[in-house]
C-alpha cells in the first residue's frame, strides 16, 4: 500500500485491521487501514464488489465488522454507536423513500430519528439548497428519480453531520444533477463537512476528490493525493526509434528517464505530463551533441481509465 508522506492531522475516521467476512464465509474486507482528514473530499474508487458499500455500512452501523476498530470523530462505531452515528449522515446507493409522505415531513422525520431538538429553519435551508423547496409539500411518489435523489441528500443532512458519505452519488442521474451535486459536495466541504464518496466515474473523483482511494477485492491498495496521481496518471511516452541500437543508456543521458527496448532499437522516455517542462527539448539537445540519430517518433499517453485498470486488475 502507498501512502502519502504528508503532514498528519487528526483523522475524522480513523479505521484500523478493519475485516468482514459474511456469513456466506466470503471475506469482503481484509484488514483495512485507513484515515480520513477532517473537511477533506475523499473518493472511494473500486470495481464492481471490492468491499466499498460494505466498508460505507459498517461505517454507519448498518453491517457489522468481524474484527478491527472504527472511530468515527473520536467515538468507536460499536461501543458508542449513537453518538458516532450521530455525526454521519448516509446517501446510500438504493433510493428508498417513503413515497407517501411529503418531502418535508421525511426529511423532518430523519432530524428527529436522531434525537435533534426541531429546527424548520435549518430544514429550510436544505430543502432550499437543494432546490427542494417547491416541492417541499408533494409526496415522494410524485417525485422525479432525481429529485429523490435529492431528497435522499437532504435526508442524510437533517441532522447537520460532520461526515457525509455518498454511495455511488451520481449513478443513472443526469449531466445536470451531476454538475448540481458536485457543486452541493463542494459547498459542504466549504462549511467543513468531511465528504466520503464512491464512484465507478474516474472523472467524477479527478472533479471533486482531495484525495483518492483505490479498493481492490477487499484490500486498500492506494491512498493518495489527487493532484499527485494525476500527475502520476498523466504519463507519457515518447518512444524514438533509432538508426543504429544502442547497447545501453550513455552517461551523458542518465539524467533523462529513460529505457531502452526492441534489442536497443527503441529508445523510451518517460515524463510526467503535468509537469512544466518536460525535458524533451533538452534531451533533443543532447542526442544531437551525441549523435545520436532516430527516423521515427511516436508518443503515447496513459489514460486515467487505463491507469485505474492496472490497479484494479487481479494480480496473477
Ligand atoms: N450479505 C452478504 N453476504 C455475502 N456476501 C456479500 C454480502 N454483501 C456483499 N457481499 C459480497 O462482498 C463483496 C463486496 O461487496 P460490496 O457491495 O461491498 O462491493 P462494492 O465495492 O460496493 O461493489 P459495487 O461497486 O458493485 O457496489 C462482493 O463480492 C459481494 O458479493
Amino acid at each position: 500500500m502507498i501512502i502519502s508522506n504528508e503532514a498528519r492531522v487528526t483523522p475524522i475516521i480513523a479505521i484500523s485491521d478493519l475485516t468482514k467476512t459474511y456469513a456466506s464465509g466470503f471475506t469482503a474486507l481484509k484488514r483495512i487501514n485507513l484515515e480520513i482528514r477532517a473537511g477533506e473530499i475523499f473518493a472511494l474508487l473500486g470495481p464492481n464488489g471490492a468491499g466499498k458499500t460494505t466498508l460505507i455500512n459498517i461505517v454507519c452501523g448498518i453491517v457489522n465488522p468481524t474484527s478491527g476498530v472504527v472511530l468515527a470523530d473520536g467515538h468507536d462505531i460499536l461501543k458508542d454507536y449513537r453518538a458516532a452515528r450521530s455525526r454521519i449522515g448516509l446517501v446510500p446507493q438504493e433510493l428508498s423513500t417513503d413515497a407517501f409522505e411529503t418531502v418535508i415531513a421525511t426529511v423532518s422525520f430523519s432530524r428527529g430519528l436522531f434525537g435533534k431538538p426541531k429546527n424548520a429553519a435549518y430544514i429550510e435551508k436544505i430543502l432550499r439548497d437543494l432546490s427542494l423547496w417547491e416541492k417541499k409539500d408533494n409526496k415522494i411518489m410524485t417525485l422525479s428519480g432525481g429529485m429523490k435523489r435529492r431528497v435522499m441528500i437532504a435526508k442524510a443532512l437533517s441532522h447537520e453531520p460532520k461526515i457525509l458519505f455518498l454511495d455511488e452519488p451520481t449513478a443513472g442521474v443526469d449531466v445536470e444533477l451531476r454538475r448540481d451535486m458536485w457543486e452541493m459536495v463542494r459547498s459542504l466541504r466549504e462549511k467543513g463537512v468531511t465528504i466520503i464518496l464512491t464512484t465507478h466515474y474516474i472523472e467524477e473523483a479527478e472533479e471533486m476528490a482531495d484525495r483518492v482511494g483505490v479498493i481492490r477485492q477487499g484490500e486498500i491498495i492506494l491512498v493518495e493525493d489527487k493532484d499527485a496521481l494525476i500527475r502520476k496518471l498523466g504519463k507519457k511516452q515518447l518512444t524514438l526509434c533509432l538508426q543504429n541500437p544502442l547497447k545501453g543508456i550513455p552517461d551523458e543521458l542518465k539524467a533523462f528517464n529513460l529505457d531502452l527496448s526492441g534489442d536497443g532499437r527503441n529508445l523510451v522516455y518517460s515524463f510526467h505530463s503535468g509537469i512544466e517542462g518536460t525535458g524533451i527539448a533538452a534531451l533533443m539537445k543532447k542526442l544531437g551533441e551525441l549523435e545520436i540519430a532516430f527516423n521515427d517518433l511516436n508518443t503515447k499517453e496513459s489514460s486515467l481509465e487505463e491507469i485505474f485498470v492496472s490497479l484494479v486488475r487481479k494480480q496473477p
